[in-house]
């Protein structure tokens, strides 16, 4: 099986370096498309893979198309891909919002997997929420599960609607997370730690806290009862987030980007 990666960025790249990883494929089974002379001349140095700036030239020769381009660059891009694809190649998209309607539509193949991973793919610590259209057959699927779970964890949801809630929760998350710890470090910086001090001790209390969740059953409130006093320092600090209504200001973080991830669909 020969499968194209079309985008060579932060997700493409690191798609194709997992996949070219795995039992399922050989190395020389990937080929990358950008159209970024910067990145192809990084990417010539990585020998393993055969890299392409026109799309004539490896899309026939593909089985699987992977695309992992910006949604803002995808209508260009189908487009290109219409008169390039024959029957029975199979499309897997990581575009946020993209819907599967409108890639059987421009590009004018029926079989669409759509997914959504995150960033923690690049260390093989990534969540990918995927879906498929009913042309998809149960084979195909086993195949591409295989291939995106080279990243991660897969979860197969039952339709687009939770790929669009997913890009809310796992797709963005790890931005939200990033966000917190930004927060906590410029608190420690102004307690007067040290840059290197105030990275240390946000980044092991993060490290612990999600490993100590990851290791129990319990719920991250049972865990916040564990640390927190009556009358303590936590304590005070969770009154303080509560009082500012941080934890509907999180829910309402999520729901942006779910929102978002719809809207995109409808552009
Ligand atoms: N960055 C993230 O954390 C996540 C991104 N995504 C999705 O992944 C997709 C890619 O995102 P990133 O990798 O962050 O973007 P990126 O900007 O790092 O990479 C996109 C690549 O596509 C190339 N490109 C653009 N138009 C092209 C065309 N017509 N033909 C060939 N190559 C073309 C660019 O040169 C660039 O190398 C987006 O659609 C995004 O919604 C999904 C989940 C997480
Ligand atoms: O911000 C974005 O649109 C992409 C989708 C999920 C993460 N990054």
């Amino acid at each position: 099986m020969k499968v194209l990666v079309i985008g060579a960025g932060n997700m493409g790249l690191t798609y194709a370096e997992a996949m070219s990883k795995s039992k399922i494929l050989k190395k020389r089974n990937i080929m990358i498309l950008d159209n970024s002379e910067e990145t192809r001349t990084r990417l010539d140095k990585i020998s393993h893979f055969d890299v392409f700036h026109r799309p004539e030239d490896c899309v026939p020769k593909a089985d699987l198309i992977f695309l992992a381009v910006k949604p803002y660059h995808s209508t260009d891009l189908f487009t290109r891909l219409k008169s390039l694809v024959f029957e029975g190649q199979i499309v897997i998209s990581i575009m946020a919002g993209v819907t599967i309607q409108t890639m059987q539509d421009e590009i004018g193949l029926p079989k669409v997997v759509r997914a959504m991973p995150n960033l923690p793919a690049q260390i093989g610590k990534g969540l990918t929420s995927y879906t498929a259209s009913e042309e998809v057959s149960r084979i195909e699927l086993l195949t591409i599960e295989d291939l995106l779970c080279t990243t991660g964890k897969t979860i197969k949801v039952r339709n687009e609607k939770y790929i669009d809630a997913s890009t809310g929760i796992s797709g963005s998350g790890p931005a939200y997370v990033f966000y917190f710890m930004q927060s906590m470090m410029e608190a420690a910086l102004q307690m007067g730690f040290s840059a290197d001090d105030s990275k240390d001790l946000v980044s092991q209390t993060f490290t612990g806290a999600v490993e100590l969740f990851n290791q129990s059953d319990l719920s991250p409130n049972s865990w916040m009862e564990r640390v927190a006093s009556k009358g303590g320092t936590t304590r005070a600090a969770l009154d303080s987030m509560e009082d500012n209504n941080v934890n509907e200001l999180i829910k309402e973080a999520a729901f942006a980007a779910f929102h978002r991830a719809v809207e995109l669909g409808e552009e």
